[in-house]
């Protein structure tokens, strides 16, 4: 476990107010969306918040985020397969991967008392495979608590933006790396379409879980957004824990 420095021991605590934080109690946070709308920058951003309080923090991704989960990643995300992944195969293979990450990584962060940021989790098996492959939702639901055995993020944050704009961004950022799209990424605008409205589902069946921040706006925007729900989310999660 890494080192817990006191929060008046760190400087750059501007967005939220100092904490103490028990150390025995672990959060599990999401970011959630669809692709290119900043969740990969703005998890790096989450996470220095809240190491800059001295909370130990956990980073990783779904699908992926332990060795063989990753290894789980490449099969689901192969650009070119030499065969075609059924949508039953990818379904189960996205909660192989989820259920080893669970074991290897999450659960062991969350028992000794760190904090967990996963990039995708769930939600994005509910909005993909439920909303973009048309997959039953009952499925999901019934794989859902099996691997999970009734874990649950303690704050989603959805960042939500019309697709076409965050294709753009997705598009410069392609042409700015070099990076090819991935098997997923490869689907029509139809699929992401689906996608998105897979996951307001998801958000207006649980909105005490779920935070939408409007994804389509400047960074210093979109973080200052986040920084006020983090805010307000750790502060009732400590009165909770003092009551
Ligand atoms: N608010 C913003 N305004 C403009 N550009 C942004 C904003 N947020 C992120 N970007 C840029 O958009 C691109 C996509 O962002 P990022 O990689 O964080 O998205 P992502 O949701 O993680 O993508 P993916 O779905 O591929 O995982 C990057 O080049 C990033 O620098
Ligand atoms: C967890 C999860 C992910 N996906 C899809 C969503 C993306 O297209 C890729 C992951 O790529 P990223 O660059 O890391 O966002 O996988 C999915 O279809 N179902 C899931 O459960």
């Amino acid at each position: 476990m890494s080192s817990r420095p006191s929060a008046a021991s760190t400087t750059s605590s501007r967005h939220i107010p100092p904490l103490e934080v028990s150390p025995s109690t672990g959060r599990f946070i999401t970011l959630e969306g669809g692709e290119g709308v900043g969740k990969s920058t703005n998890v790096a951003f989450v996470v220095a918040e809240l190491e800059a309080h001295g909370i130990e923090v956990v980073r990783t991704r779904e699908p992926g985020g332990s060795e063989r989960a990753e290894a789980i990643r490449r099969l689901l995300l192969d650009p070119a397969p030499a065969e075609a992944l059924s949508d039953d195969a990818e379904l189960l293979l996205m909660f192989a991967a989820r259920a080893q990450h669970l074991a290897a990584t999450i659960r062991p962060a969350l028992e000794r008392g760190a904090w967990v940021v996963c990039d995708r989790f769930t939600d994005a098996t509910f909005a993909y495979q439920g909303g973009g492959r048309g997959l039953p939702l009952a499925d999901i639901t019934t794989l859902e608590a099996l691997v999970q055995k009734g874990l649950q993020p303690d704050l989603t944050l959805l960042l939500d933006m019309p697709v076409e704009a965050a294709r753009g961004r997705l598009a410069a950022r392609r042409a700015e790396t070099g990076e090819g799209a991935d098997r997923i990424e490869q689907e029509a605008e139809q699929f992401f379409e689906a996608v998105r409205v897979g996951y307001h589902q998801r958000r207006d069946a649980d909105p005490e879980r779920f935070a939408t921040i409007n994804a389509d706006q400047s960074l210093a925007e979109v973080q200052a957004e986040i920084a006020g729900v983090l805010s307000a989310r750790i502060a009732a999660w400590q009165a909770g824990e003092t009551a």
